[in-house]
């Protein structure tokens, strides 16, 4: 989409991103966690944080749930209100990773076409599409925050899995089944990746 206001000139900075990747040996990335609610995003994003802060790589996490209460406080969840969702959180993390950062974005982000977007916004090998694969059944059954029972009853309205669709991905570059993993093993599987 091409920007509303005409009469606009990207400024670049004299200090490139793979400078900043150098002064904090490492490279910058975007992990991007999609799944289920339920499925362990946010538990893994947080775990994994943990490691690499542990190994001074520095990393921050972009959260659904916390994104919702500040920049995207504007937004449902409706098809249309998710695709702008994830479009300003894939611009907030390429900014980020320009910055040198590895960011873990831990969204459900249930559209094909809106994670493709999104991959399309970062270089070869930048963007990692991560999925926290996990049957319904068991996320029903962990229903962390008791979202499931309330959309079955019917009192949310488009609801994942529920009510709304989940467009499992094609060709993810990692696959978590935290059904089968522990949460140990999990982020072990995603950090021998990065290494
Ligand atoms: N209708 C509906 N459908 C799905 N999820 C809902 C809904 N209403 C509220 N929630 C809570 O919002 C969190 C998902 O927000 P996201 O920004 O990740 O969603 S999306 O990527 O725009 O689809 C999600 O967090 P997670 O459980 O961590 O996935 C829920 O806590
Ligand atoms: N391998 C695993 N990875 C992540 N979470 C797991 C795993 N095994 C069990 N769980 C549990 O599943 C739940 C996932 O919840 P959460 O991280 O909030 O999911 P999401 O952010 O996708 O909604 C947590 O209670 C967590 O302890």
């Amino acid at each position: 989409m091409e920007p509303k206001s005409a009469n606009i000139t990207w400024q670049h900075s004299t200090i490139k991103k793979e400078d900043r990747n150098k002064l904090n040996k490492h490279k910058s990335r975007v992990l991007w966690f999609t799944g289920l609610s339920g499925s362990g995003k946010s538990t893994l994003a947080f775990a994994l944080e943990q490691q690499l802060f542990r190994r001074h790589y520095r990393s921050y996490v972009l959260d659904g749930d916390n994104i919702r209460h500040g920049i995207n406080r504007d937004l449902g969840f409706s098809p249309q209100d998710r695709t702008e969702n994830i479009r300003r959180i894939g611009e907030v993390a390429k900014l980020m990773v320009d910055a040198g950062l590895i960011v873990i974005a831990a969204f459900i982000s249930p559209y094909e076409q809106d994670r493709s977007m999104v991959r399309t916004l970062f270089a070869d090998g930048e963007f990692i599409e991560v999925f926290i694969d996990c049957p319904i059944e068991e996320c029903e059954r962990r229903d962390v925050k008791g979202l499931y029972k309330k959309a079955l009853a019917g009192e949310i309205p488009n609801f994942t899995g529920v009510s709304a669709p989940y467009e499992i991905p094609q060709n993810p570059d990692i696959i978590i089944d935290t059904s089968q993993l522990s949460i140990g093993e999990s982020v072990r599987k995603i950090m021998d990746y990065l290494d």
